[in-house]
């Protein structure tokens, strides 16, 4: 469970007083006096837990703290951001927590207020990580990892060959094509299924914490070290270790790593003694590593040892066919978020507009698109173009290359579709002065509204 907080506070006494308070329960915390020292620390150590003054030097204006707290969540999202305001900032404060601060209070504080709100955005995180696991092992299951595209088959067969060796495995790909997945589905398919798949995202943990998080630390092996502490290699004993963005490991770390895939063995930070740990590496990236060896930003022989076998995931553009296949199972999966929703589908105008779209985030966009698309359509059952978001919609083919497939009765029902949607869009939605821009009575628009499925 996370226990950093990042204690933001001009007020030194104030931060002491917390900060005992804090510790005493069994949280580490990082304190700062002003918004430049909080930037500094947030950015050097995975915080997830800000108690956030907002009247903060040099600024010292509510408008800077809830600029700061813009700040935080826009490299965090998932970081839980608690206002702490002043007497008469109260309005403020809640207005904040609209716009995505987890909790506010006014000073003083009462300290078991404190304790309990921070408590409940801990199991919140904790929920949160878990809903994330969830996900992502039940789409590494073999009859989710989705594709009839040849690029993505034959990157899921030679996947499926290495799985059930202890090869190390390389996965490469742009973000989003499915690389954590696919080291799910590695470690499913090995003879390490029932032992621990642990994963570490190497470009998001600061290089100072990085060490004791892969290899582990001995009691008060530097200022924060309260307990002893596995690490990763060790808690992955007899299991699957996923490094993801391994490009992003730091140059001193990668001899350490170096060292510890060649003797089966992590040296935990201040210990005597090696620990003996048995480990099958997936690694993980998405910026090409020969290039970073090459430019010496990473080593070769780093290189060699984790790549054993190399995967290419291909991009979602290069998986003709692919796109609405996924569009239809990411739509299936994500019905439960709209209460009484039938089915959906999609329009043979949505599929040309997912099909010509070039997809840079691939298949996670693909997904918010669908869960996007969704609840836009408030579960009328079929998706039409306009429930997508307009980088996709400004895609679309032309209408020539469009309407050559049709019929001439699906010509002019698209064309009525069109010309209802444009007026009203031109109208701001006002059916009144739409009916009338299109000729038609108001009663009349309505129906033809309804035949349509627009609202
Ligand atoms: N073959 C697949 N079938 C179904 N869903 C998939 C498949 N591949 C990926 N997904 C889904 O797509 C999303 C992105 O996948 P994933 O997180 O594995 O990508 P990634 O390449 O590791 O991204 P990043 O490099 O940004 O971490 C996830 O929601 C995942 O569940």
């Amino acid at each position: 469970m996370n226990s950093l907080v990042l204690l933001v506070d001009d007020d030194a006494a104030l931060r002491s007083a917390w900060r005992r308070l804090l510790k005493s329960v069994g949280f580490e915390v990082l304190e700062a006096p002003d918004a430049v020292a909080a930037r500094q620390l947030f950015k050097a150590h995975p915080v997830q837990l800000v108690l956030l003054d907002l009247m903060l030097p040099p600024e010292q204006t509510p408008e800077a703290g809830a600029a700061l707290l813009g700040e935080f969540l826009s490299a965090r999202p998932d970081a839980k951001v608690v206002v702490v305001s002043g007497t008469g900032e109260a309005s403020l404060a809640l207005s904040l927590v609209q716009r995505g601060a987890y909790d506010f209070f006014s000073k003083p504080a009462d300290p078991e207020h404190l304790l309990a709100v921070l408590g409940r955005a801990q199991a919140r995180m904790g929920l949160e990580a878990r809903v994330r696991e969830l996900e992502q092992s039940l789409a590494a299951r073999e009859d989710q990892l989705l594709g009839q595209a040849p690029a993505f088959l034959e990157a899921k067969q030679l996947t499926a060959r290495a799985a059930v060796t202890d090869i190390p495995l390389l996965l490469t790909g742009a973000s989003g094509t499915g690389k954590e997945v696919f080291a799910r589905f590695v470690h499913a398919r090995s003879r390490r299924a029932d032992k621990p798949f642990v994963t570490l995202n190497c470009g998001a943990i600061s290089p100072q914490l990085l060490e004791s998080t892969l290899f582990g630390h001995k009691k008060g092996a530097f200022t924060g070290a309260l307990a002893d502490s596995k690490g990763l290699f060790a808690e992955a004993h007899g299991g699957t270790l996923f490094l993801d963005e391994i490009g992003d490991l730091q140059l001193d770390l990668q001899v350490k790593l170096l060292r510890a895939t060649e003797s089966g063995e992590v040296l935990p930070v201040g210990a005597s003694r090696p620990v003996l740990v048995d480990v099958r590496l997936v690694s993980a990236t998405h910026q090409p590593l020969p290039e970073q060896v090459a430019n010496k930003h990473f080593r070769e022989d780093l290189y060699w040892r984790l790549r054993g076998i190399e995967v290419a995931l291909p991009r979602l553009s290069e998986r003709p066919g692919d796109v609405v296949l996924l569009a239809q199972h990411f739509l299936n999966t994500a019905r439960s978020l709209v209460p009484h929703a039938v089915m959906p589908t999609l329009s043979p105008a949505t599929v040309r507009c997912l099909e010509s779209y070039d997809w840079p985030g691939n298949l996670r966009e693909l997904r918010h698109e669908m869960q996007r698309a969704l609840v836009l359509s408030g579960g009328r059952g079929e998706l039409q173009p306009e429930d997508l978001s307009p980088a996709l919609r400004a895609q679309a083919p032309s209408d020539g290359t469009v309407h050559a497939a049709l019929t001439l009765e699906e010509k002019i029902e698209r064309l009525e579709r069109e010309e209802l949607t444009r007026a009203l869009a031109e109208c701001e939605g006002n059916r009144s002065h739409a009916a009338e821009k299109l000729g038609l009575s108001r009663q009349g628009l309505l129906n033809k509204m309804a035949r349509h499925g627009l609202r």
